[in-house]
């Protein structure tokens, strides 16, 4: 029976929708201007996971960020968020998004606990008053972004690291499912960056999407256990140590990684017939680094940049 055969298919494919967290297919998106700034981008993030976002500044980053928030609209291709439709998973607040530093006027003067009930408007009614379960979900955001003891303070007076904190704070009280993080490292120290880290691992594994947009390409492959390579469409995708190959990163950064190779002498003083080499690439923040066999295989002239 033509009928049953097509129902099953279909429950086949709600099932495969439900245990990807967020598919991208084929999208392309046009600014006014007439500036194509994705082609034809695909890539799939599956639930429980953290995915990296790593391009050249440019590349298309946050105008992706902004398609999956449905801020900008697609010229072809679609966009799956927990096997729902863009708006239809706006409706139901599961996707959160941490801004870069940048797009926030940081002279507003709101209060941090006013910055993290924001998170919670999607849940109140249309005068936006904040219930007991509302505060009772700002406190534990703010609590565990550790930020409590700043609730009073002006958002415009805090670190960049305390600012980013903040802000992560929003995305835990709206309870979003798919966290959007844009750029968390910018301005960040390492203690904060690492603070970050242990939450994102911590949401990972309570089953959030998440996909971080970063040019700490020494972090990605620490936290990261996928990587999606972009400009302006997607050049490679998959777990983090198939993704973030010297040749990959070389594809999508191309003479803006800056290339080191130490080899024999410069690196083993003991050991000169060592031949295993060093490799880092970086594009300026945190450098990733390769040592040994596959080094050798990311090729480049020793001391080469
Ligand atoms: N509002 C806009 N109108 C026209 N073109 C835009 C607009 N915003 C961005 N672009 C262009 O689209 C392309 C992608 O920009 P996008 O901001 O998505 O890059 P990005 O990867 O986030 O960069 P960065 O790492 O610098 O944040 C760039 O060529 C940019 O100049």
């Amino acid at each position: 029976m033509t009928g049953s055969g097509t129902s099953v298919l279909d429950s086949a494919n709600a099932g495969r929708e439900k245990s990807v967290g967020l598919e991208v297919r084929a999208v392309s998106v046009v600014y006014r201007n007439g500036n194509k700034a994705l082609d034809q981008a695909s890539f799939a993030v599956p639930r429980g996971s953290i995915t990296a976002l790593v391009g050249i500044n440019g590349s298309g980053k946050s105008t992706l960020f902004k398609s999956i928030m449905g801020f900008l609209p697609l010229m072809s291709g679609e966009i799956r968020i927990l096997g729902l439709s863009v708006a239809e998973a706006l409706k139901r607040n599961l996707v959160a998004y941490v801004p870069q530093s940048e797009e926030v006027d940081w002279s507003f003067p709101v209060l941090v606990e006013d910055v993290v009930t924001m998170g919670r408007y999607g849940h109140m009614n249309f005068l936006r008053m904040a219930r007991a379960e509302d505060r009772r979900k700002v406190d534990i955001a703010l609590e565990r972004v550790g930020m409590s003891a700043y609730r009073k303070r002006q958002i415009g007076e805090l670190s960049g690291g305390q600012k980013k904190r903040v802000f992560l704070a929003r995305a835990l009280a709206q309870e979003g499912r798919v966290i959007l993080l844009d750029e968390p490292f910018t301005g960040v120290d390492v203690t904060t960056e690492t603070q970050i880290i242990t939450l994102l691992r911590e949401l990972r594994d309570e089953g959030h999407v998440m996909l971080v947009s970063t040019h700490n390409l020494g972090s990605v492959p620490e936290f990261c256990d996928r990587a999606v390579l972009i400009n302006r469409t997607v050049l490679a995708e998959g777990p983090t140590d198939d993704v973030f190959t010297a040749q990959n990163l070389q594809a999508a950064f191309g003479g803006v990684l800056r290339h080191f190779v130490l080899s024999g002498k410069d690196l083993h003083h003991d050991h000169v017939d060592d031949d295993r080499q060093l490799t880092v690439l970086t594009d300026d923040e945190r450098p990733f680094i390769i040592y040994g066999d596959d080094a050798r295989k990311a090729g480049g002239e020793p001391g080469s940049e």
